[in-house]
């Protein structure tokens, strides 16, 4: 008796853990099945999660690439969420990657696939031309201004520097909607490239595709501009002679060499008297670079409410990263990834011989002035 009560319970068991293991296997195929429709990825992710990973330390490269596909890859006809994801870019960068527009290396498309599993919620809205541009300046901290800004749930930037307005005015409007990311209504638009602002034909470009466009510069000190300019072209060619040498006509009388760019772009109030004839005042602002490193969340305040956008981004958002010496945004919540930008933002200068400071510094004196009584702003620099 006590046996056949064994028994009946043994075959109990092995029933029971024959079930058991047949509901597994129909869950996991479920998932599967699940995800190779793709939902899996489109499973809600928090709009601050979503940015975070757009969010620098990749390799710049392949994101700008990314940045740049053509959406058909995806899926045909289906749209991308690849201007979404993409990050931060020096202007070169841009310029490889539109030489290698469309084609993709097979190192990219491994990138890519990650994003491209992107899947449904991708199809979303419309690519509209951007209602709110960063034209400049170059090293003025144009990238952390476009990544803090991608935090805003109704901001969506392109990640790339498209160089409309500058290099490729000649493929058109369209082409230039094309690389916009989605957007749902009541989303702004956005892009940035740095050079538009010391590009004669910009505004006027701009302007035609649309006059109510807003303009946002970020402006630093000229010199320390100049300084950071140097340091980038330094990096990639370690042969370049000294700062002092490009930066003086002669160093016996200590003339400024305003043909070299590294000088030209500080001229502000040269460029910006370019813009105003195409553009009313109240259509830029003007971001203080040094206050968007001292101060980000003051900063984006102004920037926000030029855009009409409500306060979202705000100083619950920024860290100060010791190491970095800059701001970077908080990891969010479940995050183990770096919230800095890259290595070629905030990188050390070269020492530069003070009397060439000095000496430019007076040379920008009287511009600068006059920068700020145009822009009604003083910056402080002198
Ligand atoms: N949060 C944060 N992290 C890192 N770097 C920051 C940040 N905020 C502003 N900056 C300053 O941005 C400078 C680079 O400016 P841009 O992004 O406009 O450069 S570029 O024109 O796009 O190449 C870069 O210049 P350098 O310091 O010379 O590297 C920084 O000083």
């Amino acid at each position: 008796m006590g046996c056949s009560g064994c028994r009946v319970r043994f075959n109990f068991a092995k029933v029971l853990s024959k079930v058991s293991v047949f509901f597994a296997m129909v869950l996991i195929f479920t998932y599967f099945f699940y995800c190779l429709t793709g939902f899996c990825d489109s499973a809600p992710r928090s709009l601050y999660t979503q940015q975070a990973l757009d969010y620098d330390i990749l390799d710049d490269n392949r994101r700008v690439l990314d940045d740049l596909r053509p959406p058909a890859r995806l899926l045909p006809g289906a749209p991308s969420l690849w201007n979404r994801t993409a990050a931060p870019a020096d202007a070169e960068q841009v310029e490889q990657a539109h030489g290698q527009h469309p084609s993709v290396s097979a190192e990219e498309a491994a990138q890519s696939s990650s994003s491209s599993s992107i899947p449904v919620s991708n199809t979303f809205g419309i690519k509209r031309f951007p209602q709110a541009i960063i034209i400049g300046v170059k090293k003025g901290g144009t990238r952390a201004l476009l990544e803090f800004l991608r935090i805003h749930p109704d901001v969506r930037a392109v990640g790339a520097e498209p160089h409309f307005f500058d290099r490729f005015y000649d493929r058109g409007l369209e082409w230039y909607r094309s690389l916009m990311p989605r957007t749902l209504d009541g989303q702004i638009t956005m892009e940035k490239t740095p050079s538009y602002f010391i590009t004669k034909e910009a505004p006027g470009r701009v302007c035609s595709m649309n006059c109510h466009t807003k303009l946002i510069v970020v402006v630093r000190d000229p010199v320390t501009r100049a300084v950071s300019d140097y340091t980038q072209t330094l990096s990639k060619n370690p042969g370049l002679p000294s700062f002092q040498s490009l930066a003086l006509k002669n160093s016996s009388t200590g003339l400024i060499d305003t043909t070299w760019s590294a000088v030209r772009i500080g001229l502000y109030a040269k460029h910006l008297e370019n813009w105003l004839q195409h553009f009313p005042l109240s259509h830029f602002l003007f971001v203080s670079g040094e206050r968007l490193v001292s101060d980000p969340a003051g900063e984006m305040g102004r920037v926000q409410d030029f855009l009409g956008l409500k306060r979202v981004v705000s100083d619950k958002h920024f860290y100060f990263n010791q190491t970095k010496g800059f701001p970077c945004l908080k990891k969010p919540e479940g995050s183990s990834r770096p919230r800095c930008l890259g290595k070629s933002k905030g990188r050390p200068h070269p020492e530069i011989p003070s009397e060439v400071l000095q000496r430019l510094r007076d040379f920008y004196k009287p511009f600068n002035h006059r920068f700020y009584q145009m822009s009604g702003q003083d910056f402080g620099w002198d």
